[in-house]
């Protein structure tokens, strides 16, 4: 490395802008646009799916027709250049794969050949940076979807000299998913079964991609502190207590930031008025404004729980369904915005029929309802069962819309929780441990209560929270430190 400033080649199957469906793509934008900020040459590649096709223009076409050949299989596929922000993003166009609706399903069951579109997308990605003549220092993967490369270079490119001084990160924004396949649903695979060892399989037969990551990758971090503590307990391992203890001098944890450029009630575009720490009037008309698009009777008073959240079991629904069976009985509004698992949706739209006019459940993913939420609700739930980080909260903190928390990974980690509501001191929202529904439902009774009995407190928790901050300045130089430990060990380690 003759200079401070790196080449970063970042490598993401969602961004934000481009493509999304949680909060990986809010890392992958905001995460490089902060490197960028420090000076390090970063690009991005994502593949090109419909959604980013929409952005397309003329000039954004790069390559055609990149050959990657191997043995009989041959792909064919173009790349396009686009920009977000300062950040270049090269989109790998191979419409096969990747000419599809949803990124990772259809809406109903993953892809059968998700293991085989994201091999081929992992591999893809060495190629162009090769076709760019872009030797990175390093390789920033993310999640599953891109764990297969670092176990390609520490493979079949194990012997390619432009890779030589190229070190790689695996970051886990969510361990829970592994991206396990059959080996025989990967016809990219077939070269490399015999490079496979038995802890990067599952039965002997399934290859699982994070644990190839986990292993091959020069360093491996969680989205929070916390989150890497429990990934190194028999609980919080996902399964995978073995491999972290083996890769612990390898491992840590960084905090997700928040992006104050596209959450900011001062400045958000999408709310109906803005409104800002010292100035909360606006924050009633977006709620009052929230309850009228959703037909809830618009009463300043009556207190507002929202969410927004993928419709999946992380997000603690076991706990919110029968909390919110005793709670609704109260003089209360809760809405929720989902999507993902038929099956929740199907169960939280019995429960607003039974409960009409108290909560409102509406499927589906936009990004406005999402930001009307954030600042029309008095309060924002996030009852998970495990949450590597979490942005939500960190959105609802700069809202002033206090969250109610389980106590676990990112959560515990940005939320002050409120022990006295007569007093809340520093608090800024309400956590709980105990992942049993009563525990959730204290928490949202105690919340209720501040709110009508305690405006005082409720107004500083509020203020606590709006006065928060979690930079993603801070997070780029904890990054670019991780960066250059890796490089540090590797180049040491090789002497
Ligand atoms: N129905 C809907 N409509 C509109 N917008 C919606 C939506 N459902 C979700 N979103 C948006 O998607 C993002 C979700 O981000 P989170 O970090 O809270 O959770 P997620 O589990 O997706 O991310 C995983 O990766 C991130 C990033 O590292 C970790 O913070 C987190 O803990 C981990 O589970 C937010 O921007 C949210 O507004």
């Amino acid at each position: 490395m003759d200079s401070d400033k790196l080449k970063i080649l970042f490598l993401a199957t969602e961004v934000e802008d481009l493509a999304k469906t949680g909060g990986l793509a809010d890392v992958a934008k905001a995460l490089p646009q902060a490197l960028r900020r420090l000076g390090h040459d970063v690009r991005i590649v994502c593949p090109f799916y419909p959604q980013v096709q929409e952005r397309l223009e003329e000039k954004n076409h790069l390559h055609s027709e990149l050959s990657l050949q191997l043995d009989s299989l041959q792909y064919l596929y173009n790349i396009h250049l686009l920009q977000l922000g300062n950040v270049p993003v090269y989109s790998v166009d191979y419409p096969p794969y990747f000419s599809r609706q949803g990124l990772y399903d259809n809406g109903y069951h993953p892809y059968p050949d998700n293991g085989e579109r994201f091999a081929f997308f992992s591999m893809a990605a060495l190629q162009i940076a090769q076709s760019l003549d872009f030797a990175p220092d390093i390789i920033h993967c993310n999640d599953w979807h891109t764990a297969m490369t670092p176990f390609f270079l520490r493979t079949q490119l194990s012997e390619n000299r432009f890779f030589d001084s190229t070190r790689t990160l695996l970051t886990l924004h969510n361990a829970a998913y592994q991206g396990v396949f059959d080996l025989a649903s990967i016809p990219f695979h077939r070269r490399f079964e015999n490079r496979l060892s038995c802890e990067q399989m599952e039965d002997g037969n399934r290859i699982n991609f994070l644990k190839c990551g986990l292993t091959s990758a020069d360093k491996i971090n969680a989205v929070s502190p916390s989150y890497a503590a429990e990934l190194m307990t028999p609980l919080g391992s996902h399964h995978m207590l073995p491999l972290f203890q083996q890769r612990h001098s390898d491992f840590s944890g960084i905090l997700n930031g928040c992006n104050y450029d596209d959450w900011n009630p001062s400045t958000d575009p999408l709310l109906p008025r803005t409104y800002d720490q010292h100035h909360l009037e606006g924050k009633a008309d977006c709620k009052a404004h929230l309850q009228q698009y959703l037909g809830l009777k618009e009463s300043p008073d009556t207190p507002l729980f929202g969410m927004v959240s993928r419709l999946t079991v992380q997000k603690g629904f076991e706990l919110l369904l029968p909390a919110l069976e005793r709670f609704l009985y109260n003089d209360v509004q809760v809405v929720i915005i989902g999507s993902g698992d038929p099956e929740i949706a199907e169960r939280l739209k019995a429960m607003e029929e039974k409960y009409a006019g108290r909560l409102i459940f509406r499927e589906g993913y936009t990004s406005k309802i999402a930001h009307w939420v954030q600042a029309g609700a008095d309060f924002f739930l996030m009852p998970s069962l495990f949450e590597p980080c979490g942005l939500t909260q960190m959105y609802s903190l700069a809202y002033g819309t206090p969250p109610i928390v389980r106590g676990v990974g990112g959560l515990k980690d940005t939320v002050k929780p409120v022990k006295d509501i007569r007093d809340v001191d520093r608090a800024t929202g309400f956590v709980f441990s105990q992942p049993e529904p009563t525990a959730l439902l204290d928490v949202m009774c105690n919340a209720l209560a501040l709110y009508r009995e305690h405006s005082d407190s409720y107004a500083k928790l509020q203020q606590n929270g709006m006065a928060t901050r979690f930079c993603w300045d801070d997070a780029a130089v904890k990054y670019e430190q991780l960066y250059k430990s890796a490089l540090n060990t590797e180049i040491t380690a090789n002497q």
